[in-house]
C-alpha cells in the first residue's frame, strides 16, 4: 500500500470524504461540506532541496515523495500542513535500514557529519515527535522494514519482535491462538518501537494499559553502543534499563526490537453497554469498579456527546461499556458482580455482547479524521490521569477551557486505575481557514495550562514530542531532568537523536 502525503492511509477516495463529511455535519452541525477545499496534489516541487547529499549506503535516499510522507506525525496540526502542501520541515534524508547493521552504518554516518537523526515507526505521532522542527539538516531513520516476529518461546509465552512491526504485523507472525493483547487505536500502522518509545496505551482499561506491562525486554542502538536487558519475568536489581528505553522517544537510541510479553487469544468475551442518565453517578460507578479488584478488559466510559457520535448513543445518556475476556474461563461471575456495582449507582445495562461492536467504530475513526481538513473542522484531543480526589475540578475546567473554542467537546474515561481515571477529550471545532496552526496552538496552550494547574499529567499515552515539551519540563522534577541530561549526553554525545524532544 502507498501511503498518502497528507492522510491516514492510502489516497482516501475524493467521494468517500465528501460523504464523512456530510454526515458529520449531519452529527455535528461542524463543517461546510458545500465549501469543500481538495488537499494539495503531490509534486515534488512542494519540498525544499535537501541540505545534504545522499551518503554512500544503500538504504538511504532523498526521493522527494519518501521525505513527504515522513515530514510529520498525524496530530490534526500535521494533517492540515500536509493537506495544504506545506512540507517545509521535510526531513532531508530518509533511510530504511533492514537490519541492525544497517541502523548502525547510519547512525556512525550521521555522528560523524553531525546530522540529527529523527527515529521513525508508523509515524503516527500526535505530538509533534517525528517531526524535524529544528534547523539545519536531518535524517529520518524509519523502521518500518524491521518488521518480523523473530522468535516465539511458548513456554514463557513472549515474542522477540523487530520494532518497526505494526499491530497487525506482529499478531500475523504469531502462532496460531497466540496474541499480543495490546491494540491501540492507532494499531494498523504503529508499531512496537513507537509504541515503547512512546509509553503506548492499548485497550485494556484497566491492570496491562500501557505496552511497559507487555515489555519483557529492549535491545536499542545509541550511539554509545548496543543496549539490551535480560529477559526476566520481573526484577529488583536497580532501575530497570527498560524502564530508560519505555518513554524515550528516539533520544536516548533507536530501539531495534523487543521480547514482548503474549497472551492466549481469549474464548470468553463479553461485552455490555450500561446507560446513566447523570455523568456524576456513571463516574462514581467506573471508581467503584476500578477499585473492586474484578479489573474489566474494558471499562470506558463515554459523556452524553461522546456517546452519540461514536456509539450510537442517544445524546441524553452517558454509556459505559464493561468488558471482561479470558482464554481460560467463563466471565459471567465477573459481569454479573460489576454490574452489581455499577447499578447500585443507577446503571442500567443493555444487551450483552460477545463480539465488542465498538471496536468498529474505534478502529474507523482515524479515516474518518481524513475528512476534517477538507470541511473546515479542526480537532484536537487532550489526555491526562488524575486521581480522584482531584477529577471532578479537573474535569469542569478542562471542560471550561475547551468551551472557549466555538464547538463541540466531548469526554470519555479511557483507562481507570484504583487511584485515579485517564479521561480523554476531544474538541471539534469551526477552523479558522488559514490559521489553523496558530488556532491548534492556542487551544493546546490553553488547555494544557489547566490541565497541568489541576494536578493532571500532561500525557497519560501520548507522549511528549515537541508539542507537550513546555509542559513536561515544568512536570517532572528538577534533578531528574538533570540526571535525564546526563544520561543523553552520554548515549548520545553528539545530541544527534532526536532533538527537542524531552531534554
Ligand atoms: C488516530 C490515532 C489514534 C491513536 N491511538 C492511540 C492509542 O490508542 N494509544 C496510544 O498510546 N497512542 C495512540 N495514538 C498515538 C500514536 O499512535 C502512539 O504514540 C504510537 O505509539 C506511535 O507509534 P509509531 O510507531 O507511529 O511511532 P512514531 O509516530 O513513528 O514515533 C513516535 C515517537 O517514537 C520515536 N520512535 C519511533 N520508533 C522508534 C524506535 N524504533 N526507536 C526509538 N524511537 C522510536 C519517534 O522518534 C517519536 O519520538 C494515536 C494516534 C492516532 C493518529
Amino acid at each position: 500500500m502507498t501511503r498518502s502525503h497528507w492522510a491516514w492511509g492510502p489516497e482516501p477516495d475524493a467521494s468517500g470524504l465528501r460523504e464523512i463529511a456530510r454526515l458529520f455535519t449531519e452529527a455535528t452541525g461542524l463543517g461546510e461540506p458545500t465549501a469543500w477545499e481538495p488537499p494539495a496534489l503531490f509534486s515534488p516541487a512542494l519540498l525544499p532541496a535537501p541540505l545534504i547529499p545522499v551518503p554512500p549506503l544503500p538504504c538511504c535516499t532523498d526521493d522527494p515523495y519518501e521525505r513527504a510522507v515522513r515530514t510529520y506525525g498525524q496530530a490534526y496540526r500535521d494533517l492540515i500542513r500536509a493537506y495544504r502542501g506545506d512540507f517545509a520541515n521535510a526531513p532531508d534524508l530518509v533511510a530504511l535500514p533492514r537490519d541492525e547493521d544497517e541502523v548502525t552504518q547510519v547512525l556512525e554516518w550521521a555522528a560523524a557529519q553531525g546530522v540529527p537523526v529523527v527515529p521513525r515507526g508508523g509515524g503516527t505521532s500526535v505530538v509533534g515527535g517525528v517531526e524535524a522542527r529544528f534547523d539545519g539538516p536531518s535524517l529520518c531513520l524509519d523502521l518500518s522494514r524491521m518488521n518480523r516476529v523473530l522468535e516465539v518461546d511458548v513456554v514463557s509465552r513472549a515474542a522477540l519482535v523487530e520494532a518497526g512491526a505494526s499491530g497487525p504485523a506482529v499478531n500475523d507472525g504469531l502462532p496460531d491462538g497466540l496474541q499480543l493483547r495490546f491494540f491501540p487505536q492507532s494499531y494498523e500502522f504503529s508499531t512496537v518501537g513507537g509504541w515503547i518509545a512512546t509509553r503506548a496505551g492499548g485497550h485494556f482499561a484497566t491492570f496491562h494499559t500501557h505496552i511497559d506491562d507487555l515489555v519483557e525486554s529492549v535491545r536499542a542502538i545509541s550511539p554509545a553502543g548496543v543496549w539490551e536487558s535480560r529477559r526476566l519475568p520481573g526484577s529488583g536489581a536497580g532501575p530497570s534499563p527498560d524502564r530508560w528505553l519505555l518513554g524515550s522517544e528516539g533520544a536516548l537510541g533507536v530501539i531495534t526490537r523487543a521480547w514482548l510479553r503474549v497472551h492466549e487469544r481469549p474464548t470468553h468475551k463479553v461485552s455490555v453497554p450500561v446507560r446513566f442518565a447523570e455523568w456524576p453517578a456513571a463516574v462514581a460507578a467506573v471508581h467503584d469498579l476500578a477499585q473492586s479488584g474484578l479489573y474489566p478488559s474494558n471499562c470506558r466510559l463515554l459523556d452524553a456527546r461522546e456517546a452519540a457520535l461514536t456509539s450510537g448513543g442517544d445524546g441524553r445518556h452517558a454509556v459505559l461499556i464493561v468488558g471482561f475476556e479470558s482464554a481460560d474461563h467463563p466471565v459471567d461471575a465477573w459481569v454479573s458482580r460489576a454490574l452489581e456495582i455499577v447499578g447500585a449507582h443507577g446503571g442500567v445495562a443493555g444487551e450483552s455482547r460477545q463480539d465488542q461492536a465498538w471496536k468498529g467504530s474505534f478502529t474507523r475513526m482515524p479515516y474518518v479524521r481524513n475528512a476534517y481538513p477538507g470541511m473546515g473542522v479542526l480537532a484536537e484531543t487532550v489526555e491526562t490521569a488524575v486521581t480522584w480526589d482531584r477529577f471532578p475540578a479537573l474535569h469542569e475546567a478542562v471542560m471550561a477551557a475547551m468551551a472557549e473554542e466555538a464547538g463541540t467537546a466531548t469526554c470519555r474515561l479511557a483507562y481507570a486505575y484504583p487511584d485515579g481515571p485517564a479521561p480523554y477529550y476531544t474538541i471539534l471545532a469551526p477552523a479558522v481557514k488559514g490559521a489553523e496552526v496558530e488556532q491548534w496552538d492556542g487551544l493546546k496552550q490553553r488547555v494544557s495550562d489547566v490541565v497541568l494547574r489541576m494536578g493532571g499529567t500532561i500525557t497519560h499515552h501520548h507522549a511528549v514530542g515537541r508539542d507537550h515539551r513546555p509542559y513536561y519540563d515544568r512536570q517532572r522534577p528538577d534533578p531528574f531532568a538533570l540526571a535525564l541530561r546526563a544520561a543523553k549526553a552520554a548515549l548520545d554525545p553528539g545530541g544527534i537523536l532526536n532533538p527537542g524532544v524531552l531534554i
